[in-house]
């Protein structure tokens, strides 16, 4: 597949990968770009998954023919794109691999080589001439490991972007979502603790005049790019996406989940343009993850469990906090038979939280829920509205 005249896609889909970095549940399969830059000298952005060794080399050798690529450029260790280094680097014995130094360092952890007799150490501000193609080297750390690099190629106007901009799916699969929902769920998995380094790399590539986003994972991006980037604007920022409220619970015997049941119900009664209503037992968690950042309003529901919250609640705080969960407003449900306590355990989990604020109103279920409950599921809605 050609990206431009001179940039051609090698990269490969995985149909029969279950779980992304151990823990991703993927519906249709996962891609791994690499591409090759054709000029007087060439250059192979990346490498792929180690399951796909002979289909990525075959796909270069179609592109090459009987050319050798001069340069294979590294911008990011994680073993998804770079456990075909040393095949590539045997089979073209002099070509030079081009990467931070850092990724130097882990690529003998990994490989036990760091090619230290033919290498080009690169970092931010330097660029390499392919001819006609000049790349610039971006810095991008954190965006998601430290030895990131992006690269700009001046000629054809691509943003070689790493992970950035990356999705699940694989690419020979329509999605039919389109691209933001598992590109959003790909972030915040992934990405989303590190959004003041994706703004770092956002302010970069604002001076860069780009035509084509080509990431390591999902599509290449080749127009619309305000769409995008827009999205990665908001996310990175921790800002709200979508107007509406998201409810997320865990619930034992079923009043819980009844009670949020009932705030959806009161909450599009009053008119809230959408309520996504989340079991935490039973959707997938980084789903649920997803919505929390989506939305700006947020309810959690928990039953009472040994004193405190519910195992799959605090698991789900957890996952929010450790990434940087922040500018939320947050109600809370808890249910108790005997000593309700919850809501004051979920509060505590945000107290280190930046600009989180709660709503005046906790529902408090003793049981099955009762008249004074379903007066305050009523004034916790008027708070959201
Ligand atoms: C293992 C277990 C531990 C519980 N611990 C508490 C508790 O510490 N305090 C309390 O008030 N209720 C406790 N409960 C009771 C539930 O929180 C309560 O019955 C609640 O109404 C269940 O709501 P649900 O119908 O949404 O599951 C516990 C229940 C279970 C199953």
């Amino acid at each position: 597949m050609k990206v431009t005249k001179d940039i051609q896609y090698v990269g490969v889909n995985d149909h029969d990968i279950d779980l992304f970095e151990g823990q991703f549940e993927l519906e249709r399969g996962m891609a791994y770009n690499s591409y090759v830059i054709l000029d007087e000298k060439i250059a192979v952005m990346d490498s792929v998954d180690v399951n796909f060794s002979k289909e990525w080399l075959s796909n270069i050798k179609e592109v090459l023919g009987s050319k050798k690529p001069d340069y294979l450029i590294v911008q990011h260790m994680e073993p998804d794109h770079s456990a075909n280094i040393t095949l590539l680097t045997s089979e073209y014995p002099d070509m030079v691999v081009v990467s931070s130094m850092q990724a130097f360092t882990m690529m003998k952890q990994f490989y036990g080589n760091d090619y230290a007799d033919r290498r080009m150490v690169v970092k931010e501000g330097n660029t390499l001439e392919l001819g006609k193609h000049t790349l610039q080297f971006i810095g991008a750390p954190m965006v998601h490991w430290p030895e990131v690099l992006m690269t700009y190629d001046t000629c054809d106007k691509v943003l070689f972007s790493a992970d950035g901009f990356g999705k699940f799916g694989a690419n020979d699969i329509e999605d039919p979502e389109g691209w933001a929902c598992e590109a959003r769920r790909y972030y915040f998995g992934i990405v989303g603790k590190y959004g003041v380094q994706v703004q770092n790399v956002l302010k970069k590539a604002s001076n860069l005049d780009i035509s084509i986003i080509a990431p390591l994972h999902g599509p290449v991006l080749d127009e619309n790019l305000g769409y995008y980037l827009d999205l990665y604007n908001t996310w990175s920022s921790y800002g709200v996406e979508s107007e509406g409220v998201m409810i997320a619970y865990s619930s034992v015997y079923g009043h819980t989940q009844e009670a949020c049941k009932e705030l959806k119900r009161v909450l599009e009664e009053k008119g809230c343009p959408k309520v996504a209503l989340n079991d935490l037992a039973r959707e997938d968690m980084h789903e649920t993850i997803e919505d929390a950042f989506r939305y700006g309003k947020i309810v959690l529901a928990s039953v009472t469990y040994n004193a405190t919250m519910f195992p799959h609640m605090k698991t789900f705080i957890d996952n929010l906090t450790e990434r940087n969960y922040q500018n939320r407003t947050i109600g809370f449900i808890e249910n108790g038979s005997w000593a309700p306590t919850a809501a004051k355990a979920m509060k505590k989990e945000f107290e280190n939280s930046k600009n989180i604020s709660f709503t005046n109103t906790t529902v408090t279920i003793r049981g099955a829920m009762n008249e004074a409950n379903k007066a305050q599921i009523e004034a916790l809605a008027d708070e959201f509205l």
